[in-house]
């Protein structure tokens, strides 16, 4: 998966609600660290979207305790024939988190013909080195994500314009604000160059804070487009 063109991606711990999201998604985002059960979950899927497997470790938000159980799971998930790309903190690539270091999983999801996300997430505030972040995201990954917290109007405006100017610079993005003050950037910042956005089929579920539901998302990017 190329990510060439934004990807309406439904965010969800449990693959059955693969068949409700086709109306609108364009993939499908499996949270294992959220699910009951991932292994056998995705060994049985059959489903018409391609997936992105995400085992988020506690120290970035997620419910996993970071290990190599935590990326071994990632790993053996990219040999699966509909996983087309897999996220992985970018703290996590480059040796800087609590845990293992997973450049290996990388360069195993790249064998497998499997895009690499590198992913950050700052669940208190939009951090000044949004620019820097980003770039060096898209850099060790093959797209580079970057969701922040936004408080004002100027968090917002920080993450559309680091968007704007990563875009520019020719790297693949991927950007929103969570929380309710940066709600809207979920539905704008694919005009300037995002290539990703999530949202649960049930509003229920979401897996972040501020998401619209899948249904709103999807009219929300096309009626802007
Ligand atoms: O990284 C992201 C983005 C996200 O946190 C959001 O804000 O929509 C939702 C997560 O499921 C996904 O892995």
């Amino acid at each position: 998966m190329e990510f060439d063109d934004f990807v309406l991606t439904a965010a969800t711990d449990d693959l059955a609600a693969e068949p409700t999201a086709r109306e609108h998604a364009d993939a499908v985002e499996f949270r294992m660290d959220l699910a009951a059960d991932p292994r056998p979950a995705l060994a049985d899927y059959e489903g018409d979207l391609p997936l992105i497997v995400t085992n988020r470790p506690d120290w970035e938000g997620g419910a996993t305790a970071d290990g190599d159980d935590r990326l071994d799971a990632l790993a053996t998930a990219c040999e699966h024939p509909h996983v087309a790309a897999v996220d992985v903190e970018l703290r996590s690539l480059v040796g800087e988190s609590p845990g293992p270091a997973a450049g290996w999983v990388a360069d195993h999801a790249r064998e497998h013909g499997v895009t690499v996300i590198a992913s950050v997430h700052d669940f208190e505030t939009t951090p000044s080195e949004v620019d820097d972040l980003l770039s060096r995201a898209a850099t060790v990954g093959d797209v580079g994500k970057l969701a922040v917290t936004a408080e004002s109007r100027a968090d917002t405006l920080a993450l559309l314009s680091a968007t704007h100017r990563a875009t520019e610079a020719g790297h693949r993005v991927a950007t929103m604000a969570m929380g309710d003050a940066g709600r809207h950037t979920r539905a704008v910042t694919p005009l300037y160059g995002s290539k990703i956005g999530y949202a649960p089929v049930d509003p229920a579920d979401a897996t972040a804070p501020g998401q619209y539901d899948l249904a709103t998302l999807a009219e929300l990017v096309e009626t802007l487009r």
